[in-house]
């Protein structure tokens, strides 16, 4: 038996335009491996607009086609209007697929995106960092109200699976804190400054391969780090961490003097995110710039790979390392999540059925 997902892509970014590719390359594997095919039936862009249609838009002309600002009304159902929170109420999605910008202040426009999907029945999967950070409990809980899921995978190390490990292969494991590097861009920058590039032009080329944020600051401040050091916080330690509260520095004030002088001297110096539970229950986290000696396990980890370490009270230290952004690795993630929810949803099928 073969499921129809329709979903809503919000954002048409690197992102969303990887998962469309995938769509019209990889449909009827899914449909062979999991019994399940993907259809996107509405589609919100700031520049480019927005698409209703219910009958589905073909992902090859979404992805192939050069639309220019406001182009999306040359399509059936088309608006040069980004219009989503209309594409969100009127396109009838299974799905809503959030890949706006990050705003790690207010989560907006995402968090609204996420409140009105899930208040018009719709599932949510978002790499978004805003909405998750700042009120993944309260959205996942209004989502179970409503029956629904509220995944975001994506949101920390882009498609490696470090929530999926910690929450499930690690559960019972009793970790107690995280160590971890959580940037590609800044990982890349810092690579690329060690072999003698400056940091403006380190930087452009992580923009070219799809690793910064539309508004880097926020790789290279540590603002990025801090999000995910809460999300991760707030999910495995029990924290109830706001960004605020997450002392943060960046890798801006590093010259390509202290940078050559540390490699000189054998050790690197990576942008490190960590948080602990103390003795007295507190969680302490924060974000900054480390030299760590070539022998430290954080110390080989290149380019826009991410690495974790998770100190657990059954196994002691267990790392995971893998992407950490990209636009293909990235719409893995909400792959992954959508395949979640296809187990989730078929296992619950299989059991009413049993009753
Ligand atoms: N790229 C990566 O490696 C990773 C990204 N992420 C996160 O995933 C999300 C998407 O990333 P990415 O695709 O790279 O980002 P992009 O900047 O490439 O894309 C974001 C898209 O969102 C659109 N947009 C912004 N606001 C709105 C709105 N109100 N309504 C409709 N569309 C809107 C932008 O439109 P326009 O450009 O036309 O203005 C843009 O096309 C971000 O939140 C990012 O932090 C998470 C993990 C990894
Ligand atoms: N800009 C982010 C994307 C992944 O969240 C990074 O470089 O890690």
């Amino acid at each position: 038996m073969t499921t129809t997902y329709t979903i809503s892509l919000l954002g048409f970014g690197g992102v969303n335009r990887a998962l469309a590719e995938l769509i019209t390359q990889r449909n009827d594997e899914w449909q062979r491996d999991f019994g399940f095919r993907l259809v996107i039936v509405g589609v919100s862009d700031l520049a480019l607009g927005s698409i209703i249609a219910p009958g589905g838009i073909d992902a090859r002309v979404l992805t192939q086609t050069d639309f220019g600002r406001g182009g999306f009304a040359a399509l059936s159902g088309g608006s040069a209007d980004p219009r989503s929170l209309d594409v969100v109420r009127d396109a009838p999605a299974d799905i809503v697929v959030e890949a706006t910008y990050t705003d790690a202040i207010t989560g907006e426009p995402a968090l609204s995106h996420c409140r009105a999907a899930l208040a018009a029945g719709r599932h949510v999967v978002t790499t978004n960092k805003g909405p998750v950070a700042l009120a993944a409990r309260a959205l996942t809980a209004e989502a179970a109200r409503e029956g629904l899921r509220f995944d975001y995978e994506g949101s920390v190390m882009s498609g490696t699976p470090v929530l999926r490990l910690a929450r499930q292969a690690l559960a019972g494991s009793g970790i107690t804190g995280f160590k971890g590097i959580l940037n590609g861009t800044s990982n890349f920058i810092l690579g690329r400054m060690e072999a003698g590039l400056d940091f403006a032009a380190a930087l452009s080329e992580a923009q070219a391969a799809g690793y910064a944020e539309a508004d880097p600051t926020a790789d290279v401040e540590g603002h990025d780090v801090r999000l995910k050091v809460v999300i991760l916080a707030n999910e495995l330690l029990g924290a109830d961490l706001a960004p605020s509260q997450v002392d943060c520095s960046g890798i801006t004030a590093l010259t390509p003097a202290d940078i050559a002088t540390v490699v000189s001297n054998g050790q690197r110096w990576k942008l490190i995110g960590s948080a602990s539970r103390q003795t007295d229950g507190r969680v302490e986290a924060r974000v900054s710039a480390e030299c760590l000696p070539v022998t430290h396990p954080l110390t080989g980890v290149s380019g826009a790979v991410n690495a974790v370490t998770f100190t657990t009270q059954m196994l002691g230290d267990v790392t995971i390392t893998g992407p950490g952004a990209g636009r293909i690795e990235t719409a893995y993630a909400l792959l992954s999540d959508i395949i979640a929810l296809h187990r989730d949803r078929t296992a619950q099928m299989h059991q009413e059925a049993a009753e």
